[in-house]
């Protein structure tokens, strides 16, 4: 029995190998492939590795915090990964799209280890998507891990379907983001969020 993923939950959908191995070796005939000649033999064992490696990732433990005495009395404390690289699928044309993300939050009494935000960031990917929802996704699982209701994301993205085919807009780049809390509205953490993530105020 097959068991749909819902297209905004955590990726662990899991794949019949061998079965989505017969089926590229029917699509490869259907494209007028031998999939018997050499360097394709083993092309569909591969490819089905290779779509339960990207489906069946497991991003490990993504919220380890530890206890943290916040900012100084008057002051504030923010805290963004940038330069995080996020590799998907578009669900439209299955054509890879490379985000790169910044994501952070305001912490309370306590911080989450860094590497988990990059974790967080990397799961999301791993499914067919759309970049806004992976966006919006990172941002879900920042609330949850962090328990901070002041959290922050956004991704600058280039999508094969828009280079490789259709308007073969070569160097488009989508940025999107979601923002929460104090990030939502007009001030200092907007601005220097803007800043970090973006490389200034647009
Ligand atoms: N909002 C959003 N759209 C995306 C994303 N990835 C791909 N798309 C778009 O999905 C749309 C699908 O449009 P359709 O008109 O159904 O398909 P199409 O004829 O192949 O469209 P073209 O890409 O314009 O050739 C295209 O505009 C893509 O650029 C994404 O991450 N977010
Ligand atoms: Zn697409």
């Amino acid at each position: 029995m097959t068991t749909f993923a819902p297209p905004d939950g955590p990726a662990r959908a899991r794949i019949d190998q061998s079965r989505v191995a017969d089926l590229y070796r029917q699509l490869l005939t259907e494209l007028g492939e031998d999939p018997a000649r050499d360097g394709l033999t083993d092309t569909p064992e591969r490819v089905a590795r290779w779509w339960a490696e990207f489906l069946e990732y497991n991003p490990g433990r993504t919220d380890t915090v530890f206890t943290h005495e916040t900012a100084m009395a008057g002051g504030d404390e923010l805290v963004v990964v940038s330069g995080i690289t996020v590799d998907s699928l578009c669900e439209h044309h299955l054509q890879p799209m490379t985000l790169t993300v910044s994501a952070g939050y305001r912490p309370g009494g306590q911080v989450i280890g860094l590497s988990k935000i990059a974790r967080i960031a990397v799961a999301r990917g791993h499914r067919l998507q759309l970049q806004e929802r992976i966006v919006n996704g990172i941002a879900t699982d920042l609330l949850k891990a962090t328990g901070s209701p002041d959290v922050a994301v956004a991704a600058t993205g280039s999508h094969a379907c828009m280079s490789a085919r259709g308007i073969r807009a070569t160097g488009a780049l989508t940025t999107s983001s979601s923002l929460h809390g104090v990030f939502a509205q007009p001030g200092p953490p907007a601005d220097w969020f803007r800043a970090t993530a973006l490389g200034g105020p647009r």
